[in-house]
């Protein structure tokens, strides 16, 4: 009788391996003596020990052949929250979620690690030391943030030892380091317009920023410890630094170090998220006949001018995490 051959635990499939977050995961993956697959739109690099595949995550039949005989598969793929695309964002984090859920369940994956985002809770209100047990937003500010909601219960409902398929998320936040395509990039661009000379509010409020090598390794952590009787199934994990930082502080230090001035003079933020609002509208409304996209999002207002910082207590105790 021909038994199935269990996927060896070293073998796993990273979707989104092409991105900022995806290949330093594939990077310390590889490092650690895994043999990964990279499942991706796009394919940005190469490197000895990695496989590349390359398509649309919400194609199950693209899907399959990079979980051939893998055991675990980390889900880091999302549209950039910039494109603020409703229906990219539903066809991708929601309806793609499901079709990558499927897809472990018909190749017999054992372990899906999510990477979800702290701003699941998020709608612009203060976050102070903000732990897993906090409720959903219920108004979330933008698309992205209304479809990482869906997308994380999809994959924490989806544990079931009954299946075989074990389910973590990791919610990180801010996530900057080499090659981060939006944090730095968005800061010089206003830079650059002459957008960066105020300050929104008061100046004092508190954030989490998270270098990407802490949420690799909290990922890599949440992965290891994913076993069927293991307390991390099925459940959310916060990663930062455990060190928040003041936001206008953050931000004056990268512009200062890049050669431009910091932001001076301060600005309400009642009045900004307003005016942030209404271009939104606008934008949306004129979609049919212009395109353009505001640099001041409300969602980036409200991240400039909220407290959100987030606690990592229930990692350190169940993952064994500790910033690097
Ligand atoms: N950066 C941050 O501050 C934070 C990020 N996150 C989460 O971390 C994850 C990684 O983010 P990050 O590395 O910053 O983002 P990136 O955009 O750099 O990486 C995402 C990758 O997924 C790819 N992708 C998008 N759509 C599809 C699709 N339909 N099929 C296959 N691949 C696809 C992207 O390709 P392409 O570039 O061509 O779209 C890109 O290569 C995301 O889930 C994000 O929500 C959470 C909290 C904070
Ligand atoms: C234009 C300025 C008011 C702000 C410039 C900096 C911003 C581009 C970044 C500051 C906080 C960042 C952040 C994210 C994207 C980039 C920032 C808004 C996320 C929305 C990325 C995706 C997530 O899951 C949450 C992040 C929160 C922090």
């Amino acid at each position: 009788m021909a038994t199935r051959v269990r996927p060896s635990s070293k073998r796993c499939a990273v979707i989104g391996g092409s991105g900022f977050l995806g290949r330093h995961l594939v990077e310390k993956l590889v490092d650690r003596g895994y043999t990964v697959s990279v499942f991706d739109i796009r394919q940005s690099y190469e490197l000895p020990g990695v496989t590349f595949h390359q398509g649309d995550l919400c194609d199950k039949q693209a899907l399959l052949p990079a979980m051939k005989d893998v055991s675990l598969v980390f889900h880091c793929a999302s549209p950039a929250p910039a494109s603020d695309d409703r229906r990219l964002f539903e066809r991708v984090n929601i309806e793609g979620t499901r079709t990558v859920i499927q897809a472990c369940n018909e190749a017999g994956v054992q372990k899906l690690v999510l990477t979800s985002s702290a701003s699941v809770v998020f709608e612009g209100t203060d976050v102070k030391n903000g732990g897993e047990d906090l409720p959903y937003a219920k108004k979330p500010i933008d698309y992205y943030t209304q479809t990482k909601i869906q997308q994380e219960k999809l994959v924490l409902e989806a544990f079931d030892e009954g299946k075989g398929l074990l389910t973590v998320a990791i919610r990180p936040h801010g996530i900057f380091g080499p090659r981060d395509p939006q944090l730095v990039p968005i800061l010089v661009d206003s830079a650059r317009k002459g957008k960066m000379r105020f300050i929104i509010g008061d100046g004092t409020n508190v954030v989490d920023f998270t270098f990407v090598e802490n949420v690799v390794h909290g990922h890599i952590l949440a992965a290891e410890r994913l076993r069927p009787d293991s307390p991390i199934c099925g459940k959310p994990y916060h990663i930062t630094n455990d060190e928040p930082v003041r936001f206008w502080d953050f931000m004056s230090e990268v512009l200062v170090g890049l050669g431009y001035a910091a932001p001076r003079y301060h600005l309400p933020y009642a009045v900004v998220y307003g005016l942030a609002l209404l271009l939104w509208l606008l934008a949306l409304i004129l979609r049919p006949l212009v395109s353009f996209k505001p640099t001041f999002t409300p969602m980036r207002v409200a991240l400039a001018g909220t407290h959100h910082y987030y606690s990592c207590e229930r990692a350190k105790r169940d993952l064994g995490y500790k910033p690097l």
